[in-house]
């Protein structure tokens, strides 16, 4: 006979369609468990098309697993989320495929041709290094190609987890700019995870604070 688990941890449910008229994101989570310990407890979070929005809160209490949750990475959540088909992620340290080039990296997980990779490459300041290999750009520049390459797939959300840390002050100050004036040429809505206020306060339309435990969203400040 084949034993019963004595708990339902897992209940998961995601869905998919497209935004028109609707929030780009709707986050109605019951609960997060990882083994015995509730990281998460209920959390609400819409997002408009066009908005963006930052999520700060201490170290450890679930922003990352919140945007896991979100992009699709982490099932083991009791609620509900709806988010669009297109969707991006830009992670602390560029994920790049490192025994590709650059311009490899853009056609081959976005499928673009060679004027589509020109127009991505130009946007961020990238002209005439599509044959280079990732190791060959600098930091900042890989940066940059990490931001063509979420922005060349034209997603309605993107996701990005603490995209600018460990960043000079200059070099941050160039990225954001840049994200600035890629988000203006894009229609995306934007979830970004941050310990740094300031960028925080730059870059998003509302503040949002995880804190608590298990973690609740609140806005900054209530
Ligand atoms: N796969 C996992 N299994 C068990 N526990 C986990 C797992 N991933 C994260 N945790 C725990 O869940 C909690 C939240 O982790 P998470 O990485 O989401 O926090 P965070 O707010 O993003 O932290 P930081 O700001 O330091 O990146 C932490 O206590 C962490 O140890």
């Amino acid at each position: 006979m084949t034993a019963t688990p004595k708990l339902k941890l897992v209940s998961a449910e995601i869905t998919r369609e497209p935004a028109v008229g609707l929030p780009v994101l709707t986050v109605s989570l019951d609960a997060m468990h990882f083994g015995d310990k509730t990281v998460l407890g209920a959390i609400d979070l819409k997002l408009a098309p066009r908005e963006t929005v930052a999520i700060t809160g201490p170290s450890g209490v679930g922003k990352t697993t919140l945007m896991r949750i979100i992009a699709g990475l982490e099932h083991r959540f009791l609620g509900h989320v709806r988010r669009p088909e297109k969707l991006a992620m830009v992670f602390q340290e560029p994920t790049l495929m490192r025994w590709r080039t650059v311009a490899e990296n853009l056609a081959i997980t976005l499928g673009l041709t060679l004027p589509q990779i020109e127009i991505a490459l130009e946007e961020v300041g990238l002209v005439g290094r599509g044959s280079a290999f990732p190791d060959q750009l600098s930091l900042g520049q890989q940066r940059r190609l990490s931001l063509a390459r979420a922005f060349a797939g034209k997603p309605q959300l993107l996701l990005m987890d603490e995209p600018f840390v460990s960043l000079d002050a200059q070099l941050s100050d160039e990225m954001m700019t840049l994200f600035e004036r890629l988000r203006d040429n894009h229609p995306v809505a934007t979830l970004m995870v941050t310990h740094a206020i300031p960028e925080a306060e730059r870059l998003a339309t509302r503040i949002l604070e995880l804190s608590g435990q298990p973690a609740q969203l609140k806005p900054r400040g209530s």
